[in-house]
């Protein structure tokens, strides 16, 4: 069956976004997601999204997430702004109002501020670890041995997991041999997107993400929220934090518990397509 897309990203977290609002249910299976999602012989993306019918009744449209090994996601920061700005072009939300999109992990709550430009309520980060999930009584970081390399970690839930890691320099080889085995670590049932993060200001982070089922990618929106979080929970960054990622910048803004987290940033049409 011919699949119809919008090629979009998010400071090069690229998507593919299908219209399933009038067609939802023809989720392809893992297996095409993943062929489609090849950067040599498929269209390429770090995600496929569709825009369905929302099933919450308070909420404007649905969305779904896959990575590019065709494995379902709860949550994608630079994707619902995607979703967001392909609804604005499509004239079915309005500009400068918030309008609550459902993801699969629950609501959340977009404002398209201009001309592909998006703020988005993401919701309260979750540090439980049963909810993360982690297989560890609660702490403020854990201590994991990968391979006998022992590392600490941050975990958080923003609809998906994440475990944030505090090193003095991203581009040190240490962090490429560390993301893949982190993202497969025991410790996470689920697996786990982990964030390696430089810090360079109580208002600056500098990130890095190897995403559960997708790899190495260009920008993490909800990697860059767990960041923000667990800097701000250990002390490390305050309410307003800019986090800079290979693809670009995403601004944060978490008061921190009992509140919601807000993200920021830009959402890019590419071309469309058929396949
Ligand atoms: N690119 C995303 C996160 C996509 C899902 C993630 N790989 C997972 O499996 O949870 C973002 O911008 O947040």
């Amino acid at each position: 069956m011919p699949i119809r897309f919008t090629k979009m990203h998010g400071i090069g977290n690229d998507f593919v976004v299908v219209d399933w609002r009038e067609d939802a249910g023809h989720v392809p299976s893992a297996a095409r997601i993943a062929r489609l999602s090849h950067r040599r012989t498929g269209i390429g993306f770090d995600q496929l999204l569709s825009i369905e019918p929302a099933r919450d009744p308070s909420c404007a449209f649905y969305y779904g997430i896959w990575n590019a090994d065709g494995t379902p996601s709860g949550q994608c920061g630079n994707g619902v702004r995607c979703v967001a700005a392909w609804l604005d072009r499509e004239g079915a939300i309005p500009r400068h109002v918030p309008v609550r999109l459902e993801s699969p992990s629950g609501p959340v709550v977009v404002q398209v501020t201009g001309e592909g430009m998006v703020t988005v309520d993401m919701g309260e980060p979750v540090f439980d670890p049963a909810r993360v999930p982690l297989d560890r009584p609660a702490q403020a970081t854990y201590t994991l041995d990968v391979d006998g390399d022992e590392v600490t970690v941050g975990a958080v839930s923003m609809g998906n997991p994440h475990a944030v890691v505090f090193v003095d320099d991203i581009d040190d080889p240490r962090v490429d041999r560390l993301g893949p085995r982190l993202t497969v670590h025991p410790a996470f049932p689920a697996g786990v997107n982990v964030g390696f993060v430089q810090r360079l200001g109580p208002d600056h982070l500098r990130l890095r993400v190897h995403e559960r089922g997708s790899g190495w990618t260009q920008a993490c929106g909800t990697g860059a929220c767990a960041a923000a979080a667990v800097a701000h929970a250990l002390g490390l960054a305050g309410a307003r934090v800019n986090v800079d990622l290979p693809g670009g910048r995403l601004a944060i803004d978490w008061n921190g518990p009992g509140q919601p987290l807000w993200m920021t940033g830009p959402a890019a049409f590419v071309f469309e397509g058929e396949v």
